[in-house]
């Protein structure tokens, strides 16, 4: 493992990826612009604590398609860190992994705001904030409160698309090549990924 001895601010976007789209691109950009970050990095879990079911898409296809979504952005990386680990994925585990990998860092984790309702349930919650500040991206619907733990936008927008919205209108073979990079369109039609004849079960990562 390579150590970097540099201050750095880093923030790690966690989230399912099941797939990724246009929403967590331009917030990931605007985090990047607006935090004045070093990079970000796309941390795709094997299953988030509080989902009841697996992403649809397996780990590898769901690795692929972030890959080919970021290929354009510089400072933008992947890592399979948490789909090397059973699920749930626990982020405070994630953390103290990457506070490890660097002397000094500044670590963050960027969240929509539909996440901080539940944000003090998550696993050792305590432990996690004095690791990481949370920096939230506006979502419709999900209004919040400022906290300590929270670092907000100066100029934030709203980006109404969601994963579960693109696998819906897949399913019911609406278009949906506006709402993802085509390089991911185009990988969910070869590999027939969200299709209504496939079940969760015969999909799970
Ligand atoms: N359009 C968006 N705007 C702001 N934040 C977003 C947006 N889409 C996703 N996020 C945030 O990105 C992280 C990862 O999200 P995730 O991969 O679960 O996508 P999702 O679109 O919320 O998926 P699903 O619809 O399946 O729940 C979460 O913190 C989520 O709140
Ligand atoms: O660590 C926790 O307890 C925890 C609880 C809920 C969500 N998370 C993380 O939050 C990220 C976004 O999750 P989701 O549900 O939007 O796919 C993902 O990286 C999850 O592992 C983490």
């Amino acid at each position: 493992m390579i150590r970097n001895t540099s201050v750095q601010r880093i923030a790690i976007f966690g989230g399912s990826f099941d797939p990724i789209h246009h929403g967590h691109l331009i917030s990931a950009m605007d985090c990047l612009e607006q935090m004045a970050l070093e990079k970000i990095i796309f941390m795709p879990c094997a299953r988030s604590p509080f989902k009841k079911t697996n992403p649809i898409a397996s780990a590898q296809d769901r690795l692929e398609m972030i890959r080919l979504a970021i290929k354009p952005f510089k400072k933008f990386e992947l890592s399979s860190f948490e789909l090397q680990s059973p699920a749930p994925s626990y982020s405070i585990h994630t953390a103290k992994a990457f506070q490890k990998l660097f002397q000094q860092i500044e670590l963050f984790w960027i969240i929509g705001s539909d996440q901080v309702q539940g944000l003090p349930k998550w696993k050792e919650f305590a432990e996690l904030i004095k690791i990481v500040k949370f920096i939230v991206v506006p979502r419709a619907g999900f209004p919040f409160e400022k906290k300590s733990y929270l670092r907000i936008l100066p100029t934030s927008r709203y980006i109404d698309i969601s994963s579960s919205e693109i696998r819906e209108r897949v399913k019911k073979n609406l278009p949906v090549i506006h709402l993802l990079p085509s390089a991911v369109f185009r990988y969910i039609k070869k590999h027939s990924i969200y299709l209504p004849n496939k079940t969760d079960n015969e999909q799970k990562a």
